[in-house]
């Protein structure tokens, strides 16, 4: 059957349709990862997004639902050049249009999904739509495709009871604002003891229990649209228990601390993303996912300094709080998928933990 993906500025695209059969109205964006789809697909911060794949071949090598990030993907839609024919991988568990049709999620193939990354690159992420309705009425639909703004993101996604995964090691406190589950395991990985609490969890709650360390995870939309997580954010920041934060809790960690975020015009997705660590001026490889960014001129100079910067555009990747242990960054050091060159930012953060214990 045809599908179409009808962007806000009116191109569409004629392709065909494959998972669940339903029209969707999302944010196109654009990832360069060349495997790892079921990551991806599992990454909460995704919620509310249709997600071009670059690489021009999905599906290969099946559902290897070990490898899910999260209890279930939350992409809008899923557009790919070629959904592969035949699923093979030792692992695999279901071929990738099932498991889409199983959590009802509309993907599109056969389109260019180069000609899409590049206007994507070039006009910004856009508002969209899938269907496979070819009687659409442009003048009608486009307005509600212009500018559209995925809301309650982190409401839908975090977990809504605490969830703990033993480890014999320090304790970590993490908050789930949409969190992947490589996060808690690398720390027990490393031996943490780690409690997961839901995104609304009050600061007094987090506290009373006690960790050696606290996460922010994670997370999908405007990281504005956190106003009542920021403020327990900044009681966080003031108990003085050491802290890292990783993409959507680096953001909200900033805005706790009086710095501003902007939407970027087509923002960072994918496994190539280089990020220089400006103490060193060593380059790594970084795997990210986001469309928001901290304002440069917002950084309070008092209070924070820019620790990593992204190579291609120079933007902020990474804070350092003055005087606290709280470490932010803007990339995925637990990466899944992606390269791990920045996953010994985990063991600097066990290091901050034994040394405010010690201290
Ligand atoms: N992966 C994330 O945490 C993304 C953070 C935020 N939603 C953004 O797009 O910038």
């Amino acid at each position: 059957m045809d599908a179409f993906l009808i962007l806000e500025d009116g191109q569409v695209f004629k392709g065909k349709s494959f998972g669940a059969r339903k029209e969707v109205i999302c944010e196109v964006v654009f990832n360069t990862s060349m495997t790892g789809y079921l990551e991806v697909l599992t990454d909460p911060s995704y919620q509310g997004q249709g997600v071009v794949m670059t690489y021009p071949l999905i599906g290969n090598y099946g559902v290897c639902l070990e490898d899910a990030e999260s209890v279930k993907p939350w992409h809008s839609a899923f557009i790919v050049r070629e959904l592969s024919r035949t699923a093979s991988n030792f692992r695999s568990e279901q071929d990738l249009e099932s498991y889409l049709i199983a959590n009802d999620i509309p993907g599109i193939q056969g389109v260019d999904t180069r000609a899409i990354t590049k206007i994507l690159r070039e006009e910004g992420c856009m508002g969209g739509m899938i269907t496979t309705n070819p009687d659409f009425d442009l003048d009608e639909l486009l307005p509600k495709l212009k500018g559209y703004q995925v809301k309650d993101a982190v409401k839908t996604v975090s977990r809504k009871e605490k969830e703990h995964f033993p480890g014999d090691g320090l304790k970590v406190a993490l908050l789930d604002l949409g969190t992947k589950s490589n996060i808690a395991n690398s720390l027990n990985k490393r031996g943490c003891d780690v409690t997961v609490y839901p995104a609304f969890t009050a600061a007094e709650e987090i506290l009373g229990d006690q960790p050696d360390g606290i996460m922010l995870s994670n997370g999908p939309g405007d990281p504005k649209e956190c106003v009542s997580i920021i403020k327990e954010i900044k009681k966080l920041y003031d108990s003085d228990v050491p802290i890292f934060a990783i993409c959507l809790g680096h953001q909200l960690m900033a805005l706790a601390n009086g710095a501003d975020t902007r939407k970027m015009r087509f923002g960072h997705r994918g496994g190539n993303h280089p990020v220089k660590d400006l103490a060193t001026g060593r380059v790594y490889i970084s795997s990210q996912n986001h469309g928001y960014v901290i304002k440069k001129e917002s950084v309070p100079k008092n209070l924070a300094e820019v620790s990593f910067i992204n190579v291609n555009d120079k933007s902020i990747e990474g804070l350092r709080y003055k005087g606290k242990n709280v470490r932010t960054v803007q990339f995925h050091p637990e990466a899944s998928p992606g390269p791990v060159d920045t996953a010994y930012l985990f063991d600097e953060f066990i290091e901050m933990m034994k040394g405010a214990k010690n201290a």
